[in-house]
């Protein structure tokens, strides 16, 4: 695997090493030890699939508060997806933060998501498929938001949202919850 941190400390790009022959090629696409000598969470408690009939869809911005915040390993099995972060440790220089990158079906890219981050993704084409490895258990009462057009957080999408869950246009705006966010994202609380 080839690991890229992002300009978010502890976010990376991680990339196939594809090793070629004539049936096509093989990769690792996690690794226990290359994760711990990169210094991400290696632990995998759920792996979860999404998939999107339509492009536009949009999920986000999601995270989960300690003591249940997660690690994510985000990629996209079929179609692209526009992939934005949001980096929501209140310690960070990057508080605040965010990056895009784009996943899909070619690059088999995946980007690796720090806990304490809130995490999004826009579709691109129709019928697009992400995975991604949890480093934490669902937990429901644990589950915050923000809202993907936050005005604070200046998140660009390149698509109209043509599908949007309920919940996820119900998310208070940043200014609303910065406390909230400062004080329960505070290292202190956190499982890392
Ligand atoms: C995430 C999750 C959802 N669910 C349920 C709750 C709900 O009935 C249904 C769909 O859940 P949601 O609407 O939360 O799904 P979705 O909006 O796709 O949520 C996901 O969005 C992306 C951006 C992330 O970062 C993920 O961590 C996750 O939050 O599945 C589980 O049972 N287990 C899970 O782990």
């Amino acid at each position: 695997m080839i690991f890229t941190e992002t300009k978010l400390k502890g976010a990376y790009i991680i990339d196939l090493d594809r090793m070629k022959d004539e049936r096509g090629f093989f990769a690792r696409a996690f690794c226990q030890k290359e994760f711990r000598d990169h210094g991400l969470k290696a632990v995998i408690a759920q792996a979860n699939v999404a998939s999107n009939a339509r492009k536009g869809t949009l999920r986000g911005m999601h995270f989960q508060y300690p003591p249940a915040a997660e690690s994510k390993l985000v990629r996209c099995t079929r179609g692209a997806i526009l992939d934005i972060i949001v980096d929501l440790r209140p310690e960070s220089s990057t508080y605040l933060e965010h990056i895009s990158i784009e996943l899909n079906e070619d690059n088999m890219t995946a980007l690796y998501v720090p806990e304490r981050f809130a995490h999004g993704y826009q579709v691109l084409l129709d019928n697009t498929d992400t995975t991604y490895q949890m480093g934490e258990f669902y937990t429901p009462g644990a589950e915050g938001g923000l809202p993907y057009d936050d005005p604070w957080l200046g998140l660009r999408w390149p698509l109209p949202v043509s599908v949007i869950s309920s919940r996820d246009q119900a998310f208070r705006p940043l200014r609303e919850v910065e406390d909230e966010i400062e004080r329960r994202m505070s290292p202190t609380k956190s499982a890392a």
